[in-house]
């Protein structure tokens, strides 16, 4: 399953062959299986079904419910306002559905009141018959599926004698592997299964008085008083004394002013707040001297969360928007109130809302630097880190800003994107070097961020870090190999954006001198290291230091061997076509044989050779009846394409492409000296071996250290270009496979070319170096060598030469 090339180091050649495992496999994600809620419908019944199942739970919510921290809340004691439009759809009738095992019902009686309520979150909001109020109030509708369980089987948590809370079995709330009652959030492995038998005839319950709502708003209000958001209430003995005061009918009336209800939730005014809304105060009262913000938004900003419980059982509104379009949640958030962002959102408050500014919730916490506020939203599954603003800015761009380095790392191990760009175009780097946290550009850098990224007025963060008198970013940018000669779309280089013979500049030009006395101009060292045994030739170019030509090997255009190795080459022996004509061409019988013709007419892989686990091909050979010029020929060609050896600025040698190649393209053969697996063994240096990877007889591999083609300077890359097939022509010995490297995607003239060397080859390379691919998605960068750390011994050597500058 793999085409290995392995390296040997000479410290680890004592160990196992290394093998670069080039066809991974990738382990498929098994799908999540959910529970289907478990009821069945008359499909006659379609009024029903428009009236009350749009908002049925879904798949994909059931599994969501796995992933949440805290049980929901039941939202069965909240009215909300009414709304013309519901009333007209429902014709003034009850939308309350019953389910009797499973059977459901719609009730349409005529309904008194059109106030709204909402038996379910899953559902929407609905008008109600008394009667169905009345079943509201005492928690007879199930808050899973919003049915009604007045009759039939079904679960009860009874957290006191006199209160039961209704739900269906398979609507509890799960929360890894613990059931949930869906209405108080206690745990509910002791609710009792209740069988109710079916009346005879539709008896109303008791429907409640208008008059008593605020009894029920009482009794929720002090069943909830000892514990809000399953904490122990610190503010329990003046809530009960007061709810009690409110029971005997003792408490004074106070006749404050409604605005007063705002000022008290400012002020933590707990007592009073319940007094005004027993009084009959709005909830929802928006205060324009305040920016239209409600109660609910006053005591969320303060963290006054057993407030926040109080009004949101009253009725206030959870998502109400204030005139900067900010919700109670929002100003938690901002204000770092974890324990009311916590009630909040167990209450149902929405997550997903934008103020004017297009900041969420995770936007506000990012940039106030709130730890706890943060990390409980990144945890939840419905979260997108990356989620921009209207500026463009993600949450990681607003931490990195305002230097927030605990919070950048939290959002990086997120998920975050460190490349994403804001309508500037400026990466978060830019924003790094515009503060001038080193720290967090140090940690973006480490995370593959483009140090040479440009803006929409083409500065990299190194013309910001200038321009902002950023020293230590400079620093550490230069130390990175930031380029001080790049202009912007003014033309500015860096140095052109600081004052002449500042620090700053004095830096700057010490490293541009440094840089160009390195960067000498591209010098040809050599016409063609094939010496003419390739019919193109292979030019070699060193325009980075002073290294001639390599020529300690010997260039061969095809495999060798240089001990005696017998290879079945007998014509009987090899599988061949019978084509008269081209093969592959609509008269061709390739195709039939195993030995199908891969290529299309241009001599590309089709499209649906398989990359990631390609099979072996089996080019025509002089067995086959077919002319030498047939399609099914192609590395028995040699090489066809322009390539140039040239000196990299971190790899050493490495191969690029002169011209343009189009996907699926044969490039070059991975050609030197077939060698034993016992002979690889004791070879001091591995850098150059390519395991065959046989599996009948012994094992091979191709070393091209001593002999070896242009393949032998091609260098690792974690977004390869190319990649290796395994390709039979002349004979069919398959201990000796030829390695052909073949185009993955298009790749344009002066790319690098390379391969993938695989897992198995970094796991033990990175013991001695690490990959210096330098792509986005580079693997294997992280492991550093122990006892050196380049970019602090870098840094080091630049303020050296600074300081001896200025000195
Ligand atoms: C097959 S050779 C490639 C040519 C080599 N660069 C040279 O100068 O001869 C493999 C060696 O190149 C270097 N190399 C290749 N890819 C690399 C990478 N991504 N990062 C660091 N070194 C790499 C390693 O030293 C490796 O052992």
């Amino acid at each position: 399953n793999c085409m290995p090339l392995c390296l040997y180091s000479s410290a680890a050649s004592k160990k196992k062959k290394r093998k670069m495992g080039l066809y991974n496999f990738v382990p498929k994600k098994k799908p999540k299986v959910s529970k289907k809620p478990n009821v069945s419908l008359s499909s006659s019944n379609d009024e029903l079904k428009c009236l009350c199942l749009s908002g049925l739970p879904e798949d994909k919510e059931n599994m969501e419910a796995d992933d949440m921290l805290e049980p929901p809340l039941c939202s069965c004691r909240i009215e909300a306002p009414k709304n013309q439009d519901v009333v007209t759809l429902a014709e003034g009738k009850c939308m309350a559905v019953e389910s009797v095992d499973g059977k459901l019902s719609l009730c349409r009686k005529v309904i008194l009141k059109q106030q709204m309520m909402r038996p379910s979150l899953r559902i929407p909001l609905l008008v109600l018959c008394e009667d169905h109020r009345a079943g509201m109030v005492k928690h007879q509708s199930c808050p899973g599926c919003g049915f009604f369980c007045r009759a039939g089987t079904f679960m009860e948590c009874q957290p006191d004698g006199n209160i039961s809370h209704r739900f269906h079995r398979s609507c509890a709330s799960q929360i890894r592997g613990q059931v949930y009652c869906p209405h108080c959030g206690e745990e509910a492995s002791h609710a009792k299964e209740v069988t109710i038998p079916k009346p005879d005839c539709a008896v109303p319950t008791a429907a409640v008085p208008a008059h008593k709502r605020d009894t029920a708003l009482m009794d929720r209000a002090k069943l909830d008083s000892v514990t809000v958001g399953g904490v122990i209430d610190p503010a329990k003995e003046s809530l009960e004394s007061v709810l009690n005061a409110l029971e005997d009918g003792k408490y004074k009336k106070f006749k404050l002013p409604p605005k007063q209800l705002y000022f008290s939730a400012k002020r933590g005014e707990l007592q009073r707040i319940l007094h005004m809304l027993v009084e009959g105060v709005d909830p929802n009262l928006r205060m324009d001297s305040e920016k239209r913000k409600t109660s609910l938004h006053c005591a969320a900003e303060e963290g006054h969360k057993e407030i926040c419980h109080i009004l949101v059982q009253a009725g206030a509104n959870l998502d109400m928007c204030d005139a900067e379009q900010r919700t109670p949640l929002m100003y938690a958030c901002e204000n770092n109130h974890l324990e009311t962002v916590k009630y909040l959102l167990k209450a149902g408050a929405s997550t997903g809302h934008k103020d004017m500014r297009g900041s969420t919730c995770l936007h506000l916490a990012a940039r106030g630097g709130h730890t706890g506020v943060l990390q409980y939203f990144i945890s939840m599954p419905s979260i997108d880190v990356n989620c921009k603003d209207d500026g463009g800015w993600a949450p990681l761009t607003w931490a990195t800003e305002n230097m927030n380095l605990e919070q950048v790392k939290m959002l990086i191990s997120a998920g975050a994107d460190v490349q994403i760009r804001d309508k500037e175009e400026n990466v978060c780097l830019h924003w790094a070097a515009f503060s001038g946290c080193d720290k967090i550009a140090q940690l973006l850098l480490d995370k593959r961020s483009d140090l040479h990224a440009v803006n929409i007025h083409g500065d990299s963060p190194l013309h910001i870090a200038v321009r902002q008198n950023q020293l230590d970013c400079v620093m550490l940018f230069l130390s990175r190999g930031a380029d001080v000669n790049l202009k912007n779309k003014d033309g500015e280089t860096p140095l052109n954006c600081c004052s002449v013979n500042s620090k700053m500049w004095t830096i700057l030009n010490t490293n541009k001198k440094l840089t160009d006395a390195r960067r000498v101009k591209d010098r040809t060292v050599s016409k063609d290291v094939s010496r003419g045994y390739e019919d193109v030739p292979v030019t070699c170019v060193n325009g980075m230091d002073h290294e001639p030509c390599p020529s300690n090997f010997k260039y061969v255009p095809e495999n060798c061997f240089t001990s005696q190795v017998n290879i079945d080459e007998n014509i009987t022996h090899l599988q061949h076509c019978s084509c008269k004509d081209d093969c592959a061409s609509s008269s061709c019988i390739c195709g039939q044989l195993s030995m199908r013709c891969w290529y299309d007419k241009d001599g590309r892989l089709l499209k649906e050779f398989c990359r990631d686990d390609p099979p072996f091909l089996f080019e025509c050979n002089h067995a086959c009846s077919c002319w030498r010029t047939c399609r099914n020929r192609v590395i028995q060609n040699g090489l066809r394409v322009r390539l140039q050896v040239f000196r990299t600025e971190r790899m050493g040698w490495g191969v690029r492409a002169l011209q343009d190649i189009p996907e699926g393209t044969f490039v070059c053969e991975f050609a030197g000296e077939i060698i034993s697996d016992g002979e690889a063994n004791v070879r001091e240096n591995d850098s150059y071996m390519f395991n065959l990877d046989n599996k009948v007889g012994e094992v091979y591999c191709i070393d091209a250290q001593f002999y070896g083609n242009v393949s032998r300077f091609m260098n690792h890359l974690c977004e390869p270009n190319l990649f290796p097939v395994r390709v039979f022509t002349k004979h069919q010995d398959m201990r000796f496979p030829r390695i052909a490297l073949y185009a993955s995607k298009a790749i344009q003239a002066g790319d690098e070319l390379g391969f993938d060397y695989g897992d198995p080859y970094w796991q033990i390379k990175k013991k001695y170096f690490r990959c210096q691919c330098g792509s986005a998605k580079c693997r294997y960068s992280e492991t550093v060598i122990p006892g050196q750390n380049h970019a602090d011994s870098s840094v080091r050597a630049l303020k050296e030469a600074a300081a001896a500058e200025i000195g």
